[in-house]
């Protein structure tokens, strides 16, 4: 057995007893300070915009509880990462990382099958708490997109995977962990953020008919009905493009502008979607940060 293994496993009592504080004082986070539950939430609209339409979608008192259930166990997830951060080493191995609408739940789900692969360290009432991290849009506040510290705390916690490991070594896999995070495709800052944290991530794409992704996509947050497709605006003008550009070369250290995901995912608008179903040009924007070996 490694040191390290060895190690974790004579402080496990300690370990278990600190996670489980955790876990108390999580639960406990949205009923004793709403306030900071409130706040948390804001953050996570601004990277996740749609979410408010997805909670909507139920309708009258149905809505208002799901949107709280939302809102407080997005809560616990966040006090309970910080309060384990040192227990949380890791950083994706592996990404699923686009396209939107091209079967990325699916194939999470069926990742998460293996016994020595992991994803997101949350509840699972929705998929934005489980399933993709919106990380690198400023889940986690607009001026921490590149920080590592940060981003360990989504994912599990030494303690899973020691003892995944101890189960499982003999399938002959390392443990490994990953985000499903399809929308990290197609937003130009994205690319040299992953690369900054995560240089040695593999990328897995999934793709699809473009036309029909882009269907389902807006389909996903209209009343569910073809006829509110939006029709307007298909071509990106000059402003557009230069806004686009921009954020591309926007340092890794500055935060993300105050507008940029509710122009990703405007409500009157089809150009976005279009966009992101582009997905060449998506690709292009990873080539310089990884190198080709890392594409799946
Ligand atoms: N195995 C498999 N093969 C082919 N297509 C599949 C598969 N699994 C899911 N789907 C279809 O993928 C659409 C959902 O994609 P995502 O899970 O990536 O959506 S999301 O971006 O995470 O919201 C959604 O498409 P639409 O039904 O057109 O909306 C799913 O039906």
């Amino acid at each position: 057995m490694e040191g390290k293994t060895a190690a974790t496993l004579a402080a496990m009592p300690l370990l278990l007893l600190w996670l489980l504080v955790a876990r108390i004082v999580s639960m406990l986070t949205p009923m004793l300070a709403p306030w900071y539950s409130y706040i948390l939430a804001q953050r996570l609209y601004y990277a996740t915009p749609f979410a408010v339409y997805a909670l909507a979608q139920s309708g009258g008192a149905k809505a208002v509880f799901t949107r709280i259930g939302f809102e407080a166990s997005y809560c616990m997830n966040v006090v309970r990462r910080y309060l384990t951060l040192p227990l949380r080493p890791h950083l994706p191995s592996f990404y699923i990382v686009g396209f939107p609408k091209c079967g990325t739940t699916s194939m999470c789900t069926y990742l998460k099958q293996h016994p020595c692969i992991d994803g997101l360290d949350g509840l699972p009432f929705h998929e934005i708490l489980s399933k993709e991290s919106h990380f690198f849009m400023g889940a986690m506040g607009r001026g921490t997109t590149a920080s590592t510290s940060e981003y360990r705390s989504f994912f599990p916690t030494i303690v899973r995977s020691t003892l995944r490991k101890l189960k499982y070594g003999n399938v002959g896999r390392e443990w490994m962990c990953f985000d499903a995070c399809p929308v990290h495709a197609c937003l130009p800052h994205i690319p040299a953020r992953m690369a900054h944290v995560t240089p040695n991530a593999k990328l897995i794409f999934m793709m699809r008919d473009p036309l029909a992704a882009v269907i389902s996509g807006e389909l996903m947050w209209t009343t569910q009905d073809e006829s509110c497709l939006k029709p307007n605006r298909m071509e990106d003008d000059e402003a557009e493009m230069a806004y686009w550009a921009a954020i591309e070369k926007l340092p890794l250290d500055e935060p993300l502008p105050e507008d940029l995901m509710a122009r990703y995912y405007s409500e009157t608008d089809i150009r976005p979607a279009l966009r992101s179903a582009k997905y060449a040009d998506c690709l292009e924007r990873f080539m310089p940060h990884f190198p080709k070996e890392k594409y799946v």
